[in-house]
């Protein structure tokens, strides 16, 4: 890959946030969402069932992220796999062209809301000084343990047969093939181990893949990931790889955030993504989440602008938050005074 193509991926997200005036608002949980529109996600392909079965409310929560203010957009390809959509009866191609259809969906999403909004159909709230507001489609990638519906996701507990090689081989195609669908990142989200985090690093550089990343990990504790490894050390895996533009957190309990961005800033200069979920405790074998006591979507809002100062700058919500959770996200960083809040840029 020549120089120029490296320096256009690393500057993506750096460029992006200028644009966006120093912080960037991402969605909110997806398959969260799609439950409480009524989809009946209780199936090993998760929210990636509505590709096939009710791509109109894939397009609705879209709709409804980027109305609540969203500059990123996540697909719903999270549990989207070549080898899920097989297990259930589709051939190769077809599950090929359910994940472009999963991009597709997100950016069709993107051209419908900017209709509405040169329109003038709907409220253009903050907008910002720009006319467009600035959106990316980021296409996600769950883990291995997500598509093993298993619980292994909230683990990381693969077992020893599981290399990184094995690893690398599940994920290829589908990386390849979210790279060339047309989206602008790919967000590889829920993390739970390093060596999960090795395999990604390896594809990217490897496979020459053409489109920038990110690397959000989870944590039970705010100091490591489900199987133990430091949160740190999965950092270093993300930052020392080129094509990764951002680093961060997601589907993690608010409370931990702020002490996970300090560390991050210890061991990254690159930008920090945070997008916790409601709090509450998924139950990954029983499907079911967990109320917690004492953390309500209010703590988590008022957390924003302390994750600001603390050095993030990509800001949404995971599993169970909603368009309300990014409506209030959007208005806590739009309302500050640039006097008041200078934009950290890392890179
Ligand atoms: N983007 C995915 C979603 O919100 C992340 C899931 S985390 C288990 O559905
Ligand atoms: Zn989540």
């Amino acid at each position: 890959m020549g120089s120029f193509v490296k320096e256009e991926t690393s500057s993506l997200m750096t460029e992006f946030l200028e644009k966006c005036g120093g912080y960037a608002v991402v969605d909110g949980g997806f398959a969260t969402e799609l439950q409480r529109h009524g989809a009946d996600i209780n199936d090993p392909l998760w929210s990636a069932k509505c590709l096939i079965t009710s791509p109109h409310l894939v397009t609705k929560v879209h709709l409804d992220y980027l109305e609540s203010g969203a500059n990123i957009i996540i697909t719903a390809s999270y549990q989207a796999t070549i080898q899920g959509f097989v297990a259930k009866g589709l051939s190769v191609g077809e599950a090929e062209n359910l994940l472009r259809r999963s991009v597709e969906i997100t950016y069709e999403a993107r051209e419908i809301f900017y209709n509405r909004c040169t329109k003038g159909s709907w409220d253009f709230t903050y907008a910002g000084k720009a006319s467009r507001r600035p959106i990316l489609v980021a296409a996600s990638v769950g883990s291995y343990g997500a598509y093993l519906a298993d619980g292994s996701e909230y683990s990381g507990i693969y077992g020893d047969s599981v290399s990184k090689e094995t690893l690398k081989d599940f994920h290829r195609r589908r990386v390849q093939i979210l790279a060339n669908s047309g989206a602008d990142l790919i967000a590889f989200e829920t993390i739970p181990n390093k060596l999960e985090a090795e395999a990604y690093a390896d594809l990217l550089e490897e496979e020459n893949i053409n489109i920038p990343a990110w690397f959000s990990f989870t944590s039970k504790d705010g100091v490591t990931v489900p199987r133990g490894d430091s949160v740190v050390e999965c950092t270093k895996v993300a930052d020392s790889c080129t094509k990764v533009v951002a680093i961060g957190i997601n589907c993690t309990a608010p409370r931990y955030i702020h002490d996970v961005i300090i560390s991050l800033r210890q061991v990254t200069r690159k930008p920090i993504v945070v997008y916790p979920n409601s709090g509450e405790i998924y139950d990954g074998l029983n499907k079911k989440w967990i109320k917690s006591e004492g953390e309500s979507e209010e703590d988590f809002v008022s957390y924003v602008s302390k994750w600001r100062d603390a050095g993030a700058s990509l800001f949404g919500g995971c599993c169970r938050t909603t368009p309300n959770t990014i409506r209030a996200i959007a208005k806590v960083l739009s309302g500050e005074s640039p006097a008041t809040s200078k934009p950290k840029f890392w890179q």
